[in-house]
This record gives structure tokens, C-alpha cells and sequence, in this order.
């Protein structure tokens, strides 16, 4: 087994970064670097909160510059027009950039991909126009001059040089702080959900929630920098916050390398600094800027820090003595033989008159059916039948036009995903959804996560009970791209597990897999009973569905059409018209043991 290994470069560059800041000015000469570096500092925060957003959701604002502008405007109009002292003037632009930031994220965070890229792009013209025709508050087009300068007793910030210090603080500070958010627990799940956000909602995240907190966040990163900059330039005008500021912003964020908050500065350096250093091309200035962009990306599309690192990593596993292969796996020993988190006792899952539609296509009709804990279910039927849906409506994945459903007394229809993992329902996906950047450990702690605060090392244990539980923990620090589909199907029943629900709902777990991989899948299913945990089966294979079930439900074309033991179902002819073609078809299929002496930790 091979473990990739990367070298730490985050936190040694972030303390070089800060050195530098600490010792540049003493051996800097020119004064007006410094308005470039204290320019590069702005930007490097705003570029940093686009670059959590992006980690965090996976999408890209160009609206950005609106926080930024809201930031500046509102100290500037509170300090000056109003009178207020700086830091209630401070305290007020950050209100307003939390408050506008938490309105907006509402609609726009419901979009994807391009929409929310032309949604945020929408913002942007706004606030231009406001900031423009608004001449009595904002001055107009004009711009507003005389925003006091800062003044910290007896450190110097009214000159450049003075300002930088300040300046790469609040920089570096926001570069520290998101490397540690991002390292962290709550970092893990931002990266999961923009990795597959619908699997992680069905392990009781949150991730609406989440979403908003990291927008909220990005956009308070870009209103600081905002606020910093109006006392820093004393003058502000709407030509800044348009949505050239934006674009400028993700293109430093991209050629960096997108969602690397060392590329984000790195970026901000460098294309702040460009065009002073093409300064003296003039007309060509432009062509020139054109052309080393282009080169940059071209040269390396993950973008520069990305680039960086891989070259680094080559050269350190170059010059690596020793072979990092399994040695550097964890192997923990586990504390005793206990049983993972045990199964919630929610009560029965009831589905009363359960409809769905797609379009004109009824793909469940009017469906009861009660599931009781303690035993497996299996649900069956032709292609086309309905399983599928009806996990995904029980699940709150698609939203049924008529019926009802029950975990115990609690009606959970129309709850949202998270809100029903959350109540003791969870599942498995018919392809396996899983996060390709994590590691096998990484799912369980995804699954650990539900009701709890995503604290690494409060979670750390728990996660090799779930992993030891299904043969796991050898696999732990490997990539799901380095494992096979069995592995696959045992990760999403192992991350399903960890969320400790009362019912699991299994959705083809013996598809694509060998006849012994089959069996182990039975025993896992099995050893789930022991633990508490109701597992519902929907499976094409007979052999296993025949024989891990102690009851079984036939869908066709969106209705049941039987319901009873395995035997029953076999013997009944409806079903063997709808799907079974014959009943030498069920038992010819290999069978296994019921009940598994030693499988799991059961
Ligand atoms: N999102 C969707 N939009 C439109 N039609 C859908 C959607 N999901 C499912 N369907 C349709 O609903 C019907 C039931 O599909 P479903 O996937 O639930 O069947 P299934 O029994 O799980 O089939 P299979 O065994 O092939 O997975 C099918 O006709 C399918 O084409």
C-alpha cells in the first residue's frame, strides 16, 4: 500500500512571510514599494476569503469587491459624515458587510456554478450604480475624500512604511487563521460538501448552513480589507469596487492556485506588482500582462503554489532514504473490544400513501409500507421499479407529491437531508459517493461528525471503532482512489454507520462485487443488526437479498406488489411475473449463513 506524503510547506512559508514583514522596512529604502506591498496586503485579504469560499463550496464570486466597497463606504460615511469615533465606525462597516453578506448568501448560494458566478456579478453592478448615483451619501462618481487616517498611540501608520506593518499583520493574521480553519475539523467538512454535498447532507450535515457561514466569512475577510484601505487612501471613489476589482481578485485567486491560501498572496504579489513593473512598456504594457498571465497558466493550470508544491514533493521523495509505505499508516491499538456507538432505538419507519412524481412519470404511486427494527429488509424490483426513489424520498433527496413519512412518532416528511440523517435515517449510495480528495478515515470522521462539534481530537477514537467495525482501519490512510469497489461499498456503509443512525438504507450493496466480497456485505449487514442498526436493502442480487432478509418488499412500477417473508415472495407468482421470471431463478442463487460469529466487532 502507498501513502502519499506531502511536505508541510504552509505554515514555514507563512512564518517567512512574516518575518519579512517584521524586517522590510529597516532595509527598504524606496517608500513607494510600500504603497505597492500595503496595495498587495489588501488584496491578499480579499483574495484569501475568495479562496475559503471556494474550498468551502466550491464556487466562485465575482461580486466580491461588493463587501469590499461596503466595508470602505460605510467607516468612511460613519467617521465623516456622522462623526462617530473609528472604532464605532469599524464596528458599524462590520455589521453592514455581516448583515449584507448573510442577506445575500441566501439567494446566491442556491445557484451553481455560472449562475452564482452571474448572480454575484449582478451584486457587483449594483452597488457601482448605488455608489454612483447616491451623490448626497457617497459623493458620486467624485469620490470621498478626507477619511481619517488610523493612529495606534505611538506606532506610526500615517506613512506607507508605517502602514505596511499593520497592513501584512491583518494579512498574515487572515492567512494563519484560515490555514487553521481549513486544517481543522470544520475545514474537513467545508472540503467534503464541496466535494459531494449530497452525500454529506445525508450524513447530517448541515450544509446549507455551513455554505452560508463560509460565504459570511469570505465576505467579512473583503469588508476588513475594505476598511483598511478607505483609512489608508483618506479617499474612495466607486472606481475601485467595480467589478474589474472582482475579476482582478479571482484571477489573482486562480493563477495562485484556487482555494491555496499561499497562492492567494502569492497571486495578489505578483499581479499587483506586474503591471508596476511593465510600467515603463507603456502602450505594450497591456500585451505584456496578456502574455505573462497566459504563460502562468499556462505553464501550470493548478496554479503556482500547486506547482510549487509538487515540485518540492518530487524532489523530497527524490532524496527520501527511507520508503514511506505502510510504516507510516496508523495502526492505533484500540481501546478494548466495545461495540461501536450503538444503534438509536427510533421506533418503527412508517411510509404512509407515499407518491412521487417527475414530470408526467409517476415513479412511486400511493406506496405504505412499515419497516420494523432489528431485522433486515430488502426491497425489490425490475429497473425502473421505484427503489431508488423511495430511498431518496424517505432520505428528503426528492420531495414527494403526496404521503407521509414516520421514524416513530416523529413525521419526518419534507424534512431537509440533514435533518433526517439527523433523526436516525442514513444511507448508501447505488454508485458510491464518496470524497476523492479524503482518505478512508476522512469519511468515518465526515459520519462522527453529526450533532458534534468537528473536533479532530475528540473524534479521533471513535473513528477506529467505525473503521475496526468493517475491516477498515489497514485502509485508513488511503485515498478512495486507491481502493476497490468492495472497499468503496464498506467506506459509505462505515461513513453511514458513524453518523449512528437507527435505519440504514443500503442501496445495492452487492452490485459489481464477487461472490465472496457478496458474503462479506451479507456479514456486515448482519453484524449491523447486532449493533442496533436496521439496514434496508435494496439489491438486483437474489442470492444476497434472499438470504440476508427477513422480509421483503416488491416494488413495480411504483406500487408493492408483495410483501412477506423471502419463501412468500419466491412462491408468489405475481412477482414472478413482474420481475422474477421463475422460481428456480431465486433459488439456484448461492446462499449464506444467517447470523456471523466474529464479523465486525460483533
Ligand atoms: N431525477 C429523476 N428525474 C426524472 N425521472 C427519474 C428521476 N429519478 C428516477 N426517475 C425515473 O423514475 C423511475 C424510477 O426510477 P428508480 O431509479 O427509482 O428505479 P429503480 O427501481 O431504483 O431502478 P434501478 O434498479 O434500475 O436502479 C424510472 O422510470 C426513472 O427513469
Amino acid at each position: 500500500m502507498r501513502v502519499e506524503k506531502k511536505t508541510a510547506i504552509y505554515f514555514p512559508a507563512l512564518i517567512c512571510l512574516s518575518l519579512s514583514g517584521l524586517f522590510l522596512p529597516s532595509f527598504i529604502k524606496n517608500d513607494y514599494l510600500f504603497v505597492i506591498l500595503n496595495v498587495v496586503a489588501f488584496n491578499g485579504i480579499a483574495v484569501t476569503g475568495l479562496n475559503l469560499l471556494y474550498d468551502a463550496t466550491g464556487q466562485v464570486s465575482l461580486g466580491h469587491a461588493v463587501f469590499y466597497g461596503l466595508g470602505a463606504y460605510t467607516t468612511a460615511v460613519l467617521s465623516v459624515t456622522f462623526g462617530l469615533p473609528l472604532w464605532t465606525a469599524w464596528m458599524g462597516s462590520v455589521a453592514m458587510v455581516l448583515v449584507s453578506s448573510f442577506i445575500l448568501a441566501f439567494p446566491t448560494l442556491r445557484l451553481h456554478g455560472h449562475y452564482m458566478v452571474m448572480a454575484t456579478l449582478g451584486c457587483n453592478i449594483i452597488l457601482t450604480v448605488i455608489l454612483n448615483q447616491w451623490e448626497s451619501l457617497t459623493g458620486g462618481p467624485s469620490g470621498f475624500p478626507g477619511i481619517p487616517e488610523l493612529s495606534a498611540g505611538f506606532v506610526e501608520l500615517s506613512t506607507d512604511r508605517g502602514f505596511f506593518r499593520l497592513a501584512w499583520i491583518a494579512l498574515l493574521g487572515f492567512a494563519f487563521a484560515t490555514v487553521a480553519l481549513q486544517k481543522s475539523g470544520v475545514g474537513k467538512i467545508f472540503r467534503a460538501i464541496r466535494q459531494n454535498e449530497i452525500a454529506t447532507e445525508c450524513c447530517g450535515t448541515n450544509t446549507t448552513g455551513y455554505k452560508i457561514f463560509a460565504f459570511v466569512l469570505s465576505a467579512l475577510y473583503a469588508g476588513i480589507a475594505g476598511i483598511l484601505y478607505a483609512h489608508y487612501m483618506s479617499f474612495i471613489s466607486p472606481k475601485t469596487f467595480g467589478v474589474f476589482r472582482s475579476l482582478e481578485w479571482v484571477t489573482m485567486a486562480v493563477v495562485g492556485g484556487m482555494g491555496n491560501v499561499l497562492g492567494g498572496i502569492l497571486g495578489a504579489f505578483v499581479l499587483t506588482l506586474l503591471p508596476e513593473l511593465l510600467h515603463a512598456l507603456e502602450e505594450l504594457q497591456v500585451l505584456f500582462y496578456g502574455i505573462v498571465l497566459m504563460s502562468v497558466l499556462i505553464l501550470c493550470p493548478q496554479g503556482m503554489v500547486p506547482a510549487i508544491r509538487s515540485l518540492v514533493d518530487r524532489f523530497s521523495a527524490l532524496t527520501e532514504t527511507e520508503a514511506c509505505g505502510d510504516k507510516s499508516l496508523k495502526k492505533k491499538t484500540l481501546r478494548g473490544a466495545t461495540p461501536v456507538r450503538a444503534g438509536r432505538n427510533c421506533g418503527k419507519l412508517r411510509i404512509e400513501g407515499l407518491s412521487v412524481n417527475f414530470g408526467g412519470l409517476q415513479a412511486l404511486s400511493s406506496v405504505s409500507v412499515t419497516f420494523d427494527p432489528g431485522r433486515i429488509h430488502a426491497v425489490i424490483g425490475p429497473n425502473g421499479a421505484g427503489k431508488t426513489t423511495l430511498f431518496n424520498a424517505v432520505c428528503g433527496i426528492v420531495k414527494p407529491r403526496s404521503g407521509k413519512i414516520f421514524l416513530g412518532d416523529l413525521e419526518i416528511t419534507g424534512f431537509s437531508p440533514h435533518k433526517i440523517a439527523l433523526s436516525g435515517i442514513g444511507r448508501t449510495f447505488q454508485v458510491p459517493q464518496l470524497y476523492s480528495e479524503f482518505s478512508v478515515r476522512d469519511h468515518v470522521f465526515v459520519g462522527m461528525c453529526v450533532g458534534r462539534l468537528p473536533l479532530n481530537g475528540m473524534i479521533g477514537d471513535d473513528v477506529d471503532e467505525v473503521l475496526r467495525f468493517f475491516d477498515l482501519l489497514e485502509l485508513s490512510e488511503l485515498k478512495v482512489g486507491e481502493v476497490s469497489l468492495f472497499d468503496k461499498k464498506r467506506i459509505e456503509l462505515a461513513r453511514a454507520l458513524a453518523a449512528n443512525p437507527a435505519y440504514i438504507l443500503v442501496d445495492e450493496p452487492g452490485g459489481g462485487l464477487n461472490e465472496e466480497e457478496k458474503e462479506a456485505v451479507a456479514r456486515y449487514l448482519f453484524a449491523l443488526t447486532k449493533v442496533g442498526v436496521t439496514p434496508i436493502v435494496v439489491d438486483h442480487h437474489m442470492d444476497l437479498v434472499m438470504n440476508v432478509a427477513e422480509r421483503v418488499v416488491v416494488l413495480h412500477q411504483g406500487q408493492i406488489i408483495a410483501d412477506g417473508t423471502p419463501d412468500e415472495i419466491v412462491e408468489n407468482p405475481r412477482v414472478a411475473d413482474a420481475y422474477l421470471g421463475s422460481r428456480q431463478k431465486v433459488l439456484s442463487g448461492g446462499r449464506v449463513e444467517r447470523g456471523c460469529e466474529g464479523c465486525g466487532n460483533a
